[in-house]
C-alpha cells in the first residue's frame, strides 16, 4: 500500500467512524475530516466524482456543525441569564392562532412543543393560561403513546413558534442545559399535577 492508498483508507475510516457517531457535534467534525482526506486522495487519483462529491457535502457539514456549536453557546447564555429561550426560534415555526382556536384537544397524538410568542393560550383541563414566553405541549413527547394529557384553545390571537419533537429531542441529546430545563419543567408540571392544581395560574417565560 503507498501513501497515496493510506490517505484514501484514511478517509474511509473516517468516513465509517462518522456514519456511527450518534451525537452531532463529533459527527460533524469527523465527516470533515473524511471529506479533507477524501478530497486529497481524489485530486491524487485525478477522479472527479469522488473530489466533487466531497466538496458539495463539506459546506452542508460546516452550516450543521456551525449551526450547533452557535446553540450550545446560546443555550448556555440563556441558562446564565433570564432563562429566555428565543435561542428556539431557528428550531421552529412561527404559526398564528385566533380566538377560539383549538390547537389540540386532550388524547391527540402529539408532536410538537410550542413557544407562545404573543398571545393568551387556555389549558381548560388544568385551568391554566400560557402566555408570552410559556411552553406548553412537552408533555406528550413523554406520555404513553404520545398523547396529549390536555386540551390547549387560544384566547387571545397571537403566535407561537412550533418545534418538532424530533427537534426537541435532538436539543435534548446535544446539550445538556437544555435537557436540563427539559427535565425542570416536566417534573415541575407533572408534579403540579399530582398536587391537583384548581385555581386559575398564568404560565409564563419564568415557568422554566
Ligand atoms: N399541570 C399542568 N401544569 C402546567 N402545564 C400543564 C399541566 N398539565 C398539562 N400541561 C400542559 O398542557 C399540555 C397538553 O399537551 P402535552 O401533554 O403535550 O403537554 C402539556 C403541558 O405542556
Amino acid at each position: 500500500m503507498d501513501w497515496v492508498e493510506g490517505i484514501g483508507y484514511l478517509g474511509t475510516a473516517l468516513t465509517i467512524s462518522a456514519t456511527a457517531m450518534s451525537t452531532m457535534i463529533p459527527l460533524r467534525i469527523i465527516s470533515l475530516c473524511a471529506s479533507c482526506a477524501v478530497i486529497t486522495y481524489g485530486i491524487m487519483i485525478g477522479s472527479m466524482p469522488v473530489v466533487l462529491t466531497e466538496l458539495i457535502q463539506m459546506p452542508f457539514n460546516a452550516y450543521r456543525l456551525w449551526q450547533m456549536l452557535r446553540l450550545v453557546r446560546d443555550v448556555e447564555t440563556a441558562a446564565d441569564n433570564d432563562l429566555s429561550l428565543e435561542w428556539l426560534r431557528p428550531f421552529g415555526s412561527r404559526r398564528p392562532f385566533g380566538i377560539g382556536e383549538v390547537v389540540f384537544r386532550k388524547g391527540d397524538l402529539a408532536t410538537e412543543m410550542y413557544y407562545i410568542e404573543s398571545g393568551v393560550f387556555r389549558i381548560p383541563e388544568v385551568d391554566l393560561e400560557v402566555r408570552q414566553g410559556g411552553i406548553v405541549g412537552e408533555l406528550g413527547l413523554l406520555s404513553p403513546g404520545n398523547a396529549r394529557t390536555a386540551s390547549l384553545v387560544c384566547v387571545e390571537a397571537g403566535h407561537a413558534l412550533c418545534v418538532s419533537y424530533s427537534d426537541v429531542k435532538q436539543l435534548y441529546y446535544q446539550n445538556p442545559e437544555f435537557g436540563f430545563y427539559f427535565l425542570k419543567l416536566t417534573s415541575e408540571r407533572l408534579f403540579q399535577g399530582v398536587q391537583g392544581m384548581s385555581k386559575p395560574q398564568a404560565v409564563a417565560g419564568d415557568a422554566l
